[in-house]
């Protein structure tokens, strides 16, 4: 999918949420325990009541590597579905790899060949050689961790390294890789006050943006410092959403959930 195409989708549903499809069989509705794929059958009922109240899904892969072989079927019929029924659908796997060049390719023919996502998140830390054979693919998204939403976030990224932060020189220096128009980057909900200086170096990058409901982060905040000409912000909430009702109500509350979020970004745009 091109940047054109997701943007044209946020305008004409008026939402850029992005629902994170992290399902633990712990906490679905027990009724769905009976199903040859609980964790597909839930995932189903979750896109088919949201996906007009949002513009992207985003499946952690760890929660379908926790349950094998079994786990990564579910992965797989969760994209397929998605790409036939709602292909407009901006998808991210949320896997966050990065390795030698080699590995790289063979982690992005993972995402974007044979599971056909639209985007993939990766790490940074072993720098422009392990990001590039991401970059290689055409209308497909490296999602790139620049400033995270958890705690340790301050244990490398917001240090000093020479007279800057470290995930600025992490930002600047990946503007000058390989097909550097395919990046976007993760910024951290609990993070709001940093997205001014972050459009500094981006301004109209697209924002991936955890945290928002279950960690606590501020949607109001992240909008009024992070939103860009092009909109530039997906703001994703996974556990707020999902887990609303662990009942037979489960996918009619979670569009509820999704349905809050959506006027309120509906306001800022
Ligand atoms: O890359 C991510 O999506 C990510 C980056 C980050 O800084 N913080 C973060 O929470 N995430 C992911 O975003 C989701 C947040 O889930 P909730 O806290 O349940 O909304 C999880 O899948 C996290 O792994």
């Amino acid at each position: 999918m091109t940047t054109q195409e997701l943007v044209a989708q946020i305008r004409k549903k008026k939402s850029f949420l992005c629902i994170g499809l992290d399902v633990d069989l712990d906490k679905i509705p027990a009724h769905l325990l009976k199903e040859e794929d609980p964790i597909f059958a839930f995932n189903k009922a979750i896109i088919d009541a949201t996906q007009h109240l949002c513009v992207a899904y985003k499946p952690n892969t760890a929660f379908y590597e926790a349950y094998g072989l079994k786990g990564w079927k579910s992965l797989e019929k969760t994209i397929y579905y998605l790409n036939e029924n709602y292909p407009e659908i901006f998808t991210i796997a949320d896997a966050k790899r990065g390795d030698i060049g080699n590995t790289s390719t063979m982690y992005a023919k993972a995402f974007f060949e044979d599971l056909a996502f639209d985007s993939v998140t990766v790490a940074p830390y072993m720098g422009k050689d392990s990001v590039e054979p991401f970059l290689a693919f055409e209308n497909k998204h490296t999602i790139m961790l620049a400033l995270t939403s958890n705690e340790g976030a301050f244990d490398f990224q917001t240090k000093k390294v020479g007279n800057r932060e470290f995930y600025k020189t992490v930002l600047e220096t990946s503007k000058n890789w390989k097909n550097s128009t395919n990046l976007m980057y993760v910024v951290g909900a609990t993070k709001a006050t940093y997205f001014t200086e972050i459009r500094k170096i981006v301004p109209n990058s697209f924002l991936l943006v955890p945290g928002v409901g279950a960690q606590g982060g501020n949607l109001k905040d992240v909008c009024k410092y992070g939103l860009s000409e092009n909109v530039g912000l997906l703001i994703n909430s996974s556990r707020g959403i999902i887990y609303a009702s662990n009942e037979v109500d489960f996918a009619e509350k979670a569009a509820e959930k999704a349905k809050e979020l959506q006027q309120e970004m509906e306001a800022f745009l």
